[in-house]
Order: structure tokens, then C-alpha cells, then sequence
């Protein structure tokens, strides 16, 4: 059985306004679209001790799924248990008891870090307010998880400005795994990192990893650090999964062509002179998002049926894909190509 289920969750923002741009608009009679769909009928599955990651460009929904795996935001339709059980208990739709057993750790540790707490206490504060740790072994689990994320026990004393952007990140998963969560949230871990210390709190965490056994969702923009951690990827466009799959296959031959063309917009070395491709036209406004399949306007297979029937996301070999040219053809004539 999974350890995570995210079953047909959606979830929809609504922008709020002023009631002068709210009276300006009904002078002009305009009904402006309100409703940020963020996620649209997403399930997936994880299973425990899995690294499942999800990539996506700016705005598809990536943090949102996370934050409401971790319990922050409730979804507006569908549900996230963890072994069968609810992830937060809810009242009248908001959040109202947050799960200990799914543990974040975002993208801006110093945001994350109370800058005026040593970081032995910002470690420890979890476990003790939940009594996770009886409070006369906390000072030695904290040295050990200091140690366990590679850093000097003795760090326990400091205040988080003494620290590097890299020991920052290392002390917010200390703090995460202090909370012996059944699964991490890594909300672009890396993402504000040089790249070489990128690498090292990556190393980290494989090894973490491997020690621990651990379970998570990995979200991030970026296609080369997900393949290194991860064993399935989830592929988001306007809030929804457009393909999963084990790493080695969606890396070899990404089937989706919005797969394709995000793989064809990354920069590869080893190639001679870098060569990328950038996806033409612009990503849609998830306040209006496109009928049929999302990705139509940018596709260069899209056909009539692409235009109204929103493609499911279906097996496929070793993955899932939701696009109607694994799934009989779109309607265009012998598949080729009508934006080129
Ligand atoms: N609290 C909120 N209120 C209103 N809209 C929101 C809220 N949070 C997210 N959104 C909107 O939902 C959509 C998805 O945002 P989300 O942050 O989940 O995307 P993302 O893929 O993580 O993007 P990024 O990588 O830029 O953070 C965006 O259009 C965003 O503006």
C-alpha cells in the first residue's frame, strides 16, 4: 500500500478585491474571472521510501500540492491521507490541526530559521512541544542530528546569521528530521544555493536517504537535480500532471510534448555549444486556463480535439501520460504538426 495517496485533489484560490476596483467593474459591466485554478484533479502515489519529484515551470502548482501534502492549505476537492489517514483535520474548510508526520523544508532556510533562536532550541522546539523527546535527551538528539546533517554539535549554541546559506539548509532539515515525519516536502530545497553547495546538500540528502529510508516529495524547477534524486517524476502544467514516470524512461524518452519541449528548453552539456529551445508563446493564466488540454495553444501536435476534450492521464508502458496522441490521436490530420 502507498504511504501517500493524493486522490483527484483540486484546489482554487479566489483573488480578493477592493470594493472601489469591485464597483468599477460592475459600472463597467465586467465579470472578472476570480478563481486562480492552482491544481486541477491530481491523484498520486507514493510509496514509502520513495522520492517522488515534481517539475514544472513557475506558477503550475508545484508548491500549492505541496503545502497541501503537508497539510497547510486544504483542498478545495479531494483528499491526502498518509497509510489512510487524513493529513490535516479541517473545519469548515480551512486547516485547522497541522500533521507532524509530514515535514517541509523550503527554499529560503533564513525566511524559515527564527533569526533570534539558537538553533539547538529551533531544532529541539518540535519535538518538545509535541513530546516527541523526553526534555532530558533533547540536548543530545539535537547534537546527534547536527552531526547526522554534518555539522558540529556544538553549532547548537549559535544564532542562525553564523551561518552559510548551505548550513542554514542543513540546520531546517535537522529541524524537519527532528520530527521523525514519515515524509519530507522539499519545497526547491536547493533552489537559492550556489551551485557547488547545491551539490553538497544534495549529497546530503542521498545519504540521508539511504541511512534513514526516507519518503518525500521533491518539487523543483530544475530537470538535472530531480534526476539525481528522485525515482519517479510527476511532469505539472496549469495544475495538473501531464506525465509520470520512473526516472531512466521519462529522461530517455519524454512522451508528453510538453515534456519534450521543457526537456528541449534546458541547456545540455556535453553537447558542443549549448543549444536549447524555449517553449513558444506564453503559459496561460490559471485565472482562465485554456479549455481541452492546457497545453494546446503552445503544442505543435495539438488538433481539434485537443482544443475541447481535456486528456486524462492514462497508463502507458512503464508510465502515465495525459495527452490524446498516446490516446488515438487529436483529430489532426496523420499527427503532424499545425503551429510549425
Ligand atoms: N495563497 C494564494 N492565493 C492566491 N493565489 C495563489 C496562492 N498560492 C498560489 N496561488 C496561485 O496558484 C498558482 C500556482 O502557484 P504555486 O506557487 O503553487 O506554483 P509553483 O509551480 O510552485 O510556482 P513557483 O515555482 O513560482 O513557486 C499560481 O498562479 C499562483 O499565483
Amino acid at each position: 500500500m502507498s504511504l501517500l495517496t493524493i486522490d483527484h485533489v483540486s484546489k482554487r484560490f479566489t483573488r480578493p478585491t477592493g470594493a472601489i476596483v469591485r464597483g468599477l467593474e460592475k459600472l463597467r459591466g465586467q465579470t472578472p474571472k476570480r478563481t486562480v485554478h492552482a491544481l486541477t484533479d491530481v491523484s498520486l502515489e507514493v510509496a514509502r521510501g520513495e522520492v517522488l519529484g515534481i517539475v514544472g515551470e513557475s506558477g503550475c502548482g508545484k508548491s500549492t500540492l505541496g503545502r497541501i501534502v503537508a497539510g497547510i492549505y486544504a483542498p478545495s476537492d479531494g483528499a491526502v491521507t498518509l497509510d489512510g489517514a487524513p493529513v490535516a483535520r479541517e473545519s469548515r474548510g480551512t486547516v485547522d490541526k497541522l500533521t507532524t508526520r509530514v515535514q517541509m523544508i523550503h527554499q529560503d532556510p533564513f525566511a524559515s530559521l527564527n533569526p533570534r533562536m539558537k538553533v539547538g532550541e529551533t531544532i529541539a522546539e518540535g519535538p518538545r512541544q509535541h513530546g516527541l523527546i523526553p526534555a532530558p535527551d533533547l540536548r543530545d538528539r539535537v547534537a546527534a542530528l547536527l552531526s547526522q546533517v554534518g555539522l558540529e554539535p556544538a553549532y547548537a549554541d549559535r544564532l542562525p546569521h553564523q551561518f552559510s546559506g548551505g548550513q542554514r539548509q542543513r540546520i531546517a532539515i535537522a529541524r524537519a528530521l527532528a520530527m521523525q515525519p514519515d515524509l519530507l516536502v522539499l519545497d526547491e530545497a536547493v533552489a537559492s544555493l550556489d551551485v557547488s553547495i547545491q551539490a553538497q546538500v544534495l549529497n546530503l540528502f542521498l545519504d540521508l536517504r539511504r541511512d534513514l529510508d526516507l519518503t518525500a516529495l521533491f518539487i523543483s524547477h530544475d530537470l538535472s537535480v530531480v534526476r539525481h534524486v528522485s525515482d519517479r517524476v510527476a511532469i505539472m502544467y496549469l495544475g495538473r500532471v501531464v506525465e509520470l514516470a520512473p526516472v531512466a524512461p521519462l529522461y530517455d524518452a519524454p512522451q508528453h510534448p510538453y515534456t519534450q519541449a521543457l526537456f528541449a528548453s534546458v541547456p545540455r552539456l556535453g553537447e558542443g555549444r549549448a543549444r536549447f529551445h524555449p517553449i513558444k508563446g506564453e503559459i496561460p493564466s490559471p485565472l482562465d486556463p485554456p479549455p481541452g488540454c492546457a497545453f494546446h495553444p503552445r503544442c505543435p501536435f495539438a488538433g481539434p480535439r485537443c482544443r475541447t476534450e481535456v486528456p486524462r492521464l492514462k497508463p502507458h508502458d512503464s508510465r502515465a501520460v495525459a495527452c490524446h496522441l498516446h490516446d488515438g490521436g487529436t483529430g489532426a490530420t496523420t499527427g503532424t504538426s499545425e503551429a510549425a
